[in-house]
């Protein structure tokens, strides 16, 4: 079996796959509403206009994955990016890929932590919503309208995430 080890979640280390949603990583820092209120402002881009779409706010309820965990596909979304941001005080775990010729390479998994959130860039190999320890809820940016937005792929042979 093919295992992953889980690395923590950084802007650094995410950036090939797109931005972790976390206020060290606004653009700029902008203290609003006289002052009652700061704004992180411009962490991650929202890119879904492609072929006319629009943007969904939404919310995933995600049911706990146990360890190990076992990822067999990745997906992505050749027409728009997808962040998410949780919403109930609970770890998640990331999983993306690099693009190998039109499927998945290698999986790389993060451990996220409660208060970081990750918007996947248009296209970018992906695991679906893997929540941990309980139901948890996130907040999902991505795309709405026409065209084929869902592209996936199974891997050869399984990989397993011990913890
Ligand atoms: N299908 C769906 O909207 N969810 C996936 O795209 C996902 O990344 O969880
Ligand atoms: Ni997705």
């Amino acid at each position: 079996m093919n295992t992953l080890d889980t690395r923590p979640l950084t802007a650094d280390a995410f950036r090939p796959f797109g931005e972790v949603v976390e206020t060290d990583n606004a653009s700029e820092i902008r203290l609003i509403n006289k002052g009652t209120t700061t704004r992180y402002h411009d962490i991650a881009p929202v890119d879904v206009t492609a072929e006319g779409g629009t943007a969904l706010i939404s919310i995933f309820r995600g049911k706990p994955f146990a360890f190990p965990v076992t990822i067999t596909m990745m997906e992505r979304h050749p027409l728009g990016s997808q962040a998410f941001v949780p919403l109930s005080g609970r770890p998640y775990l990331v999983v993306v890929a690099a693009d190998e010729g039109g499927r998945p390479g290698e999986p790389v998994a993060f451990l996220a932590r409660p208060d970081q959130g990750v918007s996947y860039h248009r296209n970018v190999w992906h695991h679906p919503l893997i929540s941990l320890e309980d139901v948890s809820d996130f907040l999902v940016v991505d795309r709405g309208g026409g065209g084929e937005n869902l592209q996936e792929a199974d891997f050869a042979a399984p990989f397993e995430i011990g913890r």
